[in-house]
């Protein structure tokens, strides 16, 4: 039996990863994440945009950031962009967690698919989309071998290569982990997770709150927006809203912190009006937690000086 947490679509430009992966998920009741969509939410701007303003280099590191995080959700379909074949080193870090397709059609289909928005994708060349996309095909054939299924979607109908897909998993015995409990907090994985692919990042030049896009929030009714660690907003399947995924755990997280700076504050000001002294002193308060020193604010102050003249 193979475990894992969630199945990543890997593949060429315009192999068809949006369209499979948005179907896959709803087909399975699962959230779906595409990066470019995180992306596109975190920067506001479309793809072509975010790459005009940061460049090419910042543009894939910032989608590594991305993946590392959502690598880790469970039982999510999860698109990842097409602009750069992934490195051997970074789909084994993706494997430990996702069985990876990968999506692939055959040039003319690439082509056509391509040439209905253009502009859309900024490294393609849409003077010269026929050579690109041969030479990008090309680039992308290594990859592909390691992928764990290989779907070919040049012809077809979508809901029979959603089958297919079913099959395969059925066929390979492929189980899917279910999402973690609230109090089982394995921050062991986010952390390998991240150093793995933060390092492959550094090897190679190449590839949050995720808005969702108006067709992804209304064509799938059971979903609602949730935030994940990177304060990205995710679509999350109604029926599964007791997940807890890593975006939970952020949550949780940020919880906490503001709870123990709430107590803290309390703490303070406690200690600040027991060592107030009628005659107002210096202007200013010793912290006894922290032993620092504070300058009391003008209306404490005031009242200091209001006090003493009553009591005189
Ligand atoms: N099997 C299909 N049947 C009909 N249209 C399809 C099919 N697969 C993809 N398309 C269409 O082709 C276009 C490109 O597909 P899609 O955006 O899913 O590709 P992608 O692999 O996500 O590309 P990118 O890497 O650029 O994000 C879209 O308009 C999509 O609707
Ligand atoms: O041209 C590009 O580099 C890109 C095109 C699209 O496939 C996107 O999926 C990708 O993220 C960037
Ligand atoms: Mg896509």
């Amino acid at each position: 039996m193979i475990i894992k947490r969630n199945i990543m679509l890997i593949g060429s430009m315009g192999s068809g990863k949006s369209h499979f992966g948005r179907n896959l998920a709803e087909r399975k009741g699962w959230q779906f994440v595409d990066t470019d969509r995180v992306l596109e939410g975190r920067f506001g701007l479309p793809i072509a945009e975010i790459f005009k303003k940061i460049g090419e280099k910042a543009f894939r590191r910032a989608e590594m950031d991305v993946l590392k995080k959502v690598c880790l959700y469970h039982e999510a379909v999860i698109s990842v962009g097409g602009n750069f074949p992934i490195e051997h080193r970074t789909l084994k870090v993706l494997k430990k967690y996702s069985y990876i397709i990968g999506i692939r059609a055959a040039q003319f289909r690439i082509v056509s698919r391509v040439n209905r928005r253009i502009g859309k994708r900024p490294t393609m060349d849409y003077n010269n989309v026929h050579a690109f996309v041969h030479a990008m095909i090309q680039s992308w054939k290594p990859v592909y071998k390691q992928c764990d299924f290989v779907l070919d979607t040049t012809n077809g109908r979508t809901y029979d290569f959603m089958q297919r897909i079913e099959d395969e998993l059925v066929t390979s015995d492929v189980q899917f982990k279910a999402r973690r409990q609230p109090n089982d907090t394995d921050t062991r994985d986010v952390k390998s997770s991240s150093q793995e692919l933060q390092l492959n990042n550094s090897l190679r030049n190449t590839k949050d709150n995720h808005r969702l896009s108006k067709s992804e929030r209304f064509n799938n009714p059971n979903t609602t927006i949730s935030n994940d660690t990177v304060g990205t907003k995710i679509v999350v399947n109604k029926e599964h809203s007791n997940r807890v995924g890593s975006h939970k755990l952020g949550n949780d997280k940020r919880r906490k912190h503001k709870t123990s700076n709430q107590a803290g504050k309390g703490r303070k000001s406690e200690s600040i009006s027991k060592q107030r002294t009628p005659q107002g002193g210096s202007g200013y308060e010793k912290n006894r937690n922290t032993n620092k020193r504070r300058r009391r604010t003008w209306n404490e102050l005031r009242h200091q000086s209001a006090n003493s003249k009553s009591n005189t």
